[in-house]
């Protein structure tokens, strides 16, 4: 999964846009543990301390922030200690939640090493760089595709502002960075961080980079207090055209209060206000929401019941094209309606298809072309498809698309019943001289199609199955008990004819 869409996950999981520092920050300890801490200050057990408090911070703190953000100097400040201490903290971070190593790093030789500890070691999800290297340090993060690379590109430092401002205020350094930043990747992997207690500089960053993901930083410089009118303007600064892509930082001082998780619940809950206001002022493309907790987390839950949510899951007795009549409809076509759930669908199948090895994405019209498409897009693989009804006019094509024969396409289809419309396809491609090996749908229905592919010499490879959707859609209280127990009845009808066949 990318850092952008595990970000997503748990901003709407949590609903929130905060993201709080794990800092060990030994000055801004609360009383209970300053005291024992200031006695061991020399020892070991002083790091223990502030493991302790690290633990009850992340255990209070986790079902109300969207993303952890460890500041790698309070570690590293801590001698070697320090580092195993940054190794318990991140190990104790729910992986649900996406952690942002604060490094602000700026040593190109380092960079491929740092690169490798922190994504493949430490497995944060983030980092943070500092810019005057230029691309070239952004470039040996960036090579981890599913990884964020966070640009400072304003610090709300007083003494940084003639160098920021530099030549003069009407064309500052600081826009110029953000304007190079747009080149030196893409906006799922490059984000900005911008430091000001003033909206007005979020809002010229903003403007330049419109489609960013902006960290937030220094908010709370000079207060400890963020009035509702301050934070609208926060929001209205910094959101994006669709009311996201903004991370606010929770005020450090809350490390040192006696109840982190009902300030950060009451920060939350203004923010959602806030957000709900400015929603309702401009209906556009409603943010889907979860409104229920499961004990039992499936990887896709959110997916399955946003799927649910657009219908694209219905309930009924349905006759396939086999003439098979089953107890539901999988109507995976709405998606491209809206963009919320297309890009956490095209994600989904990105985690699959990146696996795979292949030249070209083979998108099954009609149903699977969209999802194809962009898929092809955000892996920046070429796409070609093969047509459902060949013209008899023009080029009169049967795969469309630039290929070379001998070239292998992996297919993308969107579900998998008897595998038919899969089968037809790939074999439309193999007559044009394409490889095919691999299929991958975004639901397997089971019933044996994988193991008839397999024998014409195909591999196929499911997001999700039928069962899981079931066992999810009636975990959550999105369909009845008797609906829940017709499709169990057809999986193992289904189980019974693939041990007799
Ligand atoms: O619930 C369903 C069932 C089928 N489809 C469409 O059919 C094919 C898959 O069926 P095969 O038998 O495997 O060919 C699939 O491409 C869908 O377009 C559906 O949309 N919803």
């Amino acid at each position: 999964m990318t850092f952008l869409a595990k970000l997503n996950g748990a901003m709407a999981r949590n609903q929130s846009l905060w993201c709080l520092g794990l800092d060990p920050n030994p000055e801004v300890m609360p009383e209970a543990y300053r005291r024992p801490y200031d006695r061991d200050r020399h020892h070991l057990h002083a790091v223990e301390i502030l493991w302790d408090w690290m633990q009850y911070i992340i255990d209070s703190t986790a079902d109300r922030v969207c993303a952890y953000k460890p500041t790698l100097g309070f570690y590293t400040a801590l001698g070697a200690p320090g580092l195993d201490l940054l190794a318990k903290t991140l190990a104790a971070i729910p992986a649900d939640i996406p952690v942002i190593l604060d490094a602000k790093h700026q040593d190109l030789s380092s960079s491929t090493v740092l690169a490798q500890t922190a994504f493949g070691q430490w497995q944060v999800d983030a980092i943070t760089l500092s810019p005057y290297l230029g691309q070239d340090l952004a470039a040996r993060f960036l090579m981890y595709l599913d990884r964020g690379v966070f640009i400072s590109c304003y610090s709300a430092n007083t003494t940084a502002l003639p160098l920021q401002n530099y030549p003069h205020p009407g064309n500052p350094l600081y826009l110029e960075l953000v304007q190079q930043c747009q080149t030196w990747g893409s906006w799922e992997q490059l984000a900005l961080e911008v430091g000001s207690a003033q909206p007005a500089a979020l809002a010229q960053v903003r403007t330049l980079a419109p489609e960013r993901l902006i960290l937030a930083r220094s908010i709370w410089a000079g207060t400890t207090d963020l009035p509702v009118v301050r934070l609208g303007d926060l929001l209205q600064a910094g959101l994006d055209a669709q009311g996201g892509n903004l991370l606010l930082p929770v005020n450090q001082d809350v490390l040192a209060t006696a109840d982190p998780q009902a300030l950060i619940g009451d920060l939350r809950d203004q923010t959602q206000d806030l957000l709900d206001r400015r929603q309702q002022a401009s209906p556009h493309c409603t943010p889907w929401m979860p409104n229920v907790c499961t004990l039992t987390p499936q990887p896709h839950g959110d997916l399955i019941l946003q799927l649910f949510d657009l219908g694209c899951i219905a309930f009924g007795d349905y006759v396939q094209a086999s003439g098979q009549v089953f107890p539901y409809y999988i109507d995976l076509r709405r998606i491209i309606s809206n963009p919320q759930t297309f890009d956490a669908v095209i994600d989904a199948y990105g985690d699959v298809v990146r696996q795979l090895v292949f030249d070209r994405i083979a998108g099954i019209p009609y149903g699977a072309l969209p999802t194809a498409s962009g898929l092809a897009l955000k892996l920046n693989r070429p796409l070609i498809f093969p047509r459902k009804e060949v013209k008899a006019y023009g080029a009169r094509r049967l795969v469309e698309g630039n290929y070379e024969p001998g070239e292998t396409a992996v297919v993308v289809d969107d579900i998998l019943i008897t595998g038919k419309s899969a089968v037809e396809g790939a074999q439309k491609l193999q007559s044009c001289g394409l490889l095919v090996r691999d299929i991958v749908v975004f639901i397997d229905h089971g019933g044996g199609a994988r193991e008839r592919l397999a024998a014409q010499g195909y591999t196929a490879w499911g997001v999700l199955t039928i069962t899981e959707i079931n066992h999810t859609l009636y975990e959550t209280g999105r369909i009845t008990e008797m609906q829940f127990e017709a499709l169990c009845s057809q999986e193992s009808d289904q189980e019974v004819g693939r041990q007799s066949a």
